[in-house]
């Protein structure tokens, strides 16, 4: 069975690009068939998993505007079993592009269900907005995954997100579920860090994953090598921890079945 989800929080700089490039990663290598679908125009995901823009023929805005067929926009990163969909800059255009035309949320998941069946998970890296783009990668996926940054106002705009969801359920995606939140860049060495952890299960309870991502520099340092957590330091506190929430994630969906 494949799903679809989309990393999303519309807050900036919680770590949504370094959980689709790791957690992507970390479930290819252990042996599921992932596709990235970068639907960000600032390509974060897309540089940080070591494609050059420069060389990209096709993009996900070929794909939403120019009705490119899916499979003709894929690349292959350096990590068996992780496809891509890249972006480029091209796609900042899209949100004006895409407003006066027809089923204009709809043309995410029109595309990727062309291509569902190839993959058990499509991941969405979804740009820091509720614009337009996001609203096509909640209309398209199965579920979503919340990164909360251990920080100060971590809970700020989580209304307005959750607003969002509930109304992508209610007029295009009746499907649509919490896949799961995550506690991103937690410092231990801080009160603050417990304090937010406490406060995000108090509101979300077991939709939390028991993960937990700390802060790691080599997390830090992987994207401007292009490579994922997996490949650049195996051994790092980073790998271990997306290798650990990629199994969660896999349980989970089984438990669900
Ligand atoms: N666990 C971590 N430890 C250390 N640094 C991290 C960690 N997670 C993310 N970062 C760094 O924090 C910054 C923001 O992370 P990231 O780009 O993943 O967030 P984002 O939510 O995708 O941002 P945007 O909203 O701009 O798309 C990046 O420089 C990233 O390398």
């Amino acid at each position: 069975m494949s799903k679809i989800i989309a990393i999303t929080n519309q807050k900036g700089g919680v770590g949504k690009t370094t959980t689709s490039v790791n957690l992507g990663a970390s479930l290819a290598s252990l042996g599921k068939r992932v596709l990235l679908v970068d639907i960000d125009p600032q390509g974060n995901t897309t540089s940080g998993i070591g494609i050059n823009k420069a060389d990209v023929e096709n993009c996900i805005y070929d794909v939403l505007i120019n009705d490119v067929h899916p499979k003709d926009a894929m690349v292959e990163t350096n990590i068996p079993g992780l496809t891509m969909i890249p972006a480029t800059i091209q796609l900042a255009g899209a949100e004006i592009e895409l407003v006066p035309t027809i089923s204009r949320e709809v043309r995410l998941k029109k595309s990727l269900h062309q291509v569902k069946d190839m993959f058990d998970y499509i991941l969405i890296d979804c740009p820091p907005s509720l614009g337009i783009l996001t609203i096509n990668s909640l209309t398209a996926a199965d579920s979503v995954i919340i990164p909360i940054q251990c920080e100060y106002y971590a809970l700020e705009g989580l209304s307005q997100l959750l607003n969002t969801v509930r109304l992508v359920q209610k007029h295009l995606n009746t499907n649509l579920q919490i896949e799961g939140v995550l506690l991103t860049m937690f410092d231990a060495r801080t009160n603050l860090g417990i304090q937010v952890i406490e406060e995000v299960k108090k509101y979300f309870q077991q939709k939390v994953y028991q993960t937990i991502i700390p802060r790691n520099v080599r997390l830090s340092e992987a994207p401007s090598h292009g490579q994922s957590i997996i490949t650049y330091d195996p051994r790092s506190k980073g790998a271990e921890v997306y290798l650990e929430l990629a199994k969660e994630v896999i349980t989970y969906e089984q438990a669900a079945r």
